[in-house]
């Protein structure tokens, strides 16, 4: 998402509804109808298409029955009085189009502009010479797949190589899933009003919006105070400080964290968490493996604590190791066989588990799935506790095990299924993927670092090891498990920012563990500067 433009977001999403219902009351508390607001709308994309093509002399404006296409009249209105050639194609030329877009529609044609009719030129939308494109078709009105007619004028957009600026959402994209429906415009630019929608930064939405820029018509203010919401997004200046850490310290101070995975083949998933531990900070770090796998962890990280047991010793390992830690990273190369399973069951029976901060990952979700589906008394009971420090990390696959959905589902609505997880699990959630949701009762919020090259194996591996270390070596003990999440899943993907080339391909999870240290001093430093800590 690093094309996105960050540094003047704010932190608060809001989904198309919200916006729907309270747009109008926080005009008018502002003095301002639902035209004036209109009006300021039009003007801010006429903006971005002064500030980002100056020089343009020719261009295409497509506008929907709706209020999206109420605004488009306005950026054609105000084009034609800036001398450009304008191109407006309208569905039934504009002749349906009610209230404030009809009237925007006259202020259109008052300026001798000409609506031409969009079903009869389709083929000008995909050969037609023009400098940029302007997406007024549909906005936060759609709420469910696309007529085939609509999806064709889409697709011609997008076939054109003009430069597209979309109205306030790229044509076909749910503006509160991400989730084209089923297909969307491919922005260049997209300016969004009055509020964020969390369809632009989750899923799809990256990909469709080109670069973001937000216009608030001057509601802010207004509908922040007045609109409450769940959703949040995840950046720099939404991230609780990491303090610098005093002199006088020593390996006590930040913690012991327990890693518990890495099953005969798959050693390398251990140490990478074990090894993102300590890359971020933690004091000490043990890792529990199956035995004959820690001769080769040891000696890819010989500051790991590595234990490998057998099935059998599994519970007296647990039972003396586990009151000293300060946090638990489960399921990294667990995998899913007869050692692994004895192995979660040892864990169920230790009553200190449930006290202890913990993450639960891959195979141990997969594991813990598994019990759940073949009716275990001990994991229904583990997933019922209430208020347990727990986080499971699914990716979608594993979301869906765990709901007994399918991916399909849990990809459609993400912040629903992260709710859904956070219900069932009694648990905090991380569902990985772009724009990673981080939830808890109640709350979801959508993170922005991180990039395609993290689209790799042992990526989440090094994920859980950085959540096991947000636990205890960053000294966040004032702050929500929620909030503590939000850090640790931000800097793993600024870490990532950090390692990746410009082809974002070929980056591997073991640069990223070497990026952490940066991340978090990137952070720290950067707090200092513009919060004056
Ligand atoms: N309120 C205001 O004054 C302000 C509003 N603002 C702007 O208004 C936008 C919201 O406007 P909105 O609510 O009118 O909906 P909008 O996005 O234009 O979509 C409706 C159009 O989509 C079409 N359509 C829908 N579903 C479809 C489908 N499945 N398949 C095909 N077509 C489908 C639907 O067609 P219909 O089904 O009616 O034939 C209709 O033509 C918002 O995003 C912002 O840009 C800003 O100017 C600020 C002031
Ligand atoms: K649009």
């Amino acid at each position: 998402m690093s094309s996105q433009c960050r540094s003047i977001l704010p932190s608060k999403l809001y989904r198309a509804e919200q916006i729907k219902q309270n747009e109008a009351d926080c005009a008018h508390r502002n003095g301002i109808d639902l035209y004036q607001l209109m009006e300021k709308a039009g003007h801010a994309v006429f903006d971005c298409v002064l500030a980002r093509f100056p020089t343009a002399q020719h261009i295409l404006i497509i506008a929907g029955g709706g209020n999206n296409g109420g605004d488009a009249y306005i950026v054609a209105r105000l084009a034609i009085q800036s001398g450009m050639n304008v191109t407006l194609l309208a569905k039934n030329k504009g002749e349906a189009l009610e209230g404030d877009a009809k009237v925007a529609m006259h202020s259109f044609v008052s300026a001798q502009g000409t609506v031409l009719d969009l079903d009869k030129h389709l083929d000008s939308i995909r050969q037609l010479d023009v400098d940029v494109i302007v997406d007024g078709l549909i906005g936060i009105g759609l709420e469910q797949t696309l007529r085939a007619s609509t999806a064709e004028v889409i697709e011609a957009i997008n076939h054109n190589s003009a430069p597209v600026i979309a109205i306030d959402v790229p044509s076909g994209l749910n503006a509160n899933t991400g989730q084209p429906l089923p297909i969307a415009v491919i922005a260049d630019y997209t300016v969004t009003f009055i509020a964020l929608k969390p369809g632009l930064f989750s899923l799809d939405g990256p990909d469709h919006c080109g670069q973001l820029i937000y216009s608030e018509l001057g509601l802010r203010k207004e509908f922040e105070s007045s609109v409450s919401t769940d959703l949040s997004l995840i950046h720099r200046d939404t991230i609780v400080p990491i303090p610098k850490r005093k002199q006088n310290v020593h390996k006590g101070s930040f913690g012991t964290v327990l890693v518990i995975g890495g099953a005969l083949g798959m050693g390398g998933a251990a140490f990478m968490a074990g090894k993102a531990a300590l890359r971020s900070g933690v004091g000490k770090v043990y890792v529990m493996c199956e035995a004959g796998n820690e001769g080769m962890i040891t000696q890819l990280c010989p500051e790991l604590m590595v234990t490998g047991l057998e099935m059998l010793e599994v519970d007296r390992y647990l039972a003396e190791v586990l009151p000293k830690v300060d946090s638990v990273v489960v399921g990294p190369g667990l995998g899913l066989t007869k050692w692994s399973l004895a192995v979660i069951s040892e864990l169920l029976k230790q009553e200190t588990w449930y006290q202890t901060p913990s993450v639960i990952d891959a195979d141990g979700i997969n594991c813990l799935a598994y019990k759940l589906d073949k009716q275990d008394g001990a994991t229904q009971d583990a997933f019922a506790r209430p208020d347990k420090p727990w986080v499971f990390t699914p990716h979608p696959l594993e979301s869906a095990r765990i709901l007994g959905e399918t991916v399909q589902s849990v990809q459609a609505d993400r912040l629903g299924a992260a709710q859904r997880i956070v219900n069932k699990t009694n648990s905090a959630v991380i569902l990985k993927g772009n724009g990673s949701i981080v939830a808890s009762k109640g709350h979801s919020a959508i993170n922005m670092s991180g990039n395609p090259a993290m689209a790799t194996a042992g990526m989440g591996d090094v994920l859980s090891g950085v959540i096991g270390a947000s636990f205890c070596a960053w000294q966040l003990n004032q702050t929500s498990l929620q909030k503590k999440l939000e850090i640790a899943t931000y800097l793993h993907g600024l870490a990532g920012d950090f390692t990746a080339k410009e082809s974002k391909i070929g980056m591997i999870a073991t640069d990223v563990i070497e990026s952490l240290p940066a991340a978090i001093w990137n952070c720290q430093e950067y707090n200092n500067k513009v919060q004056g800590n």
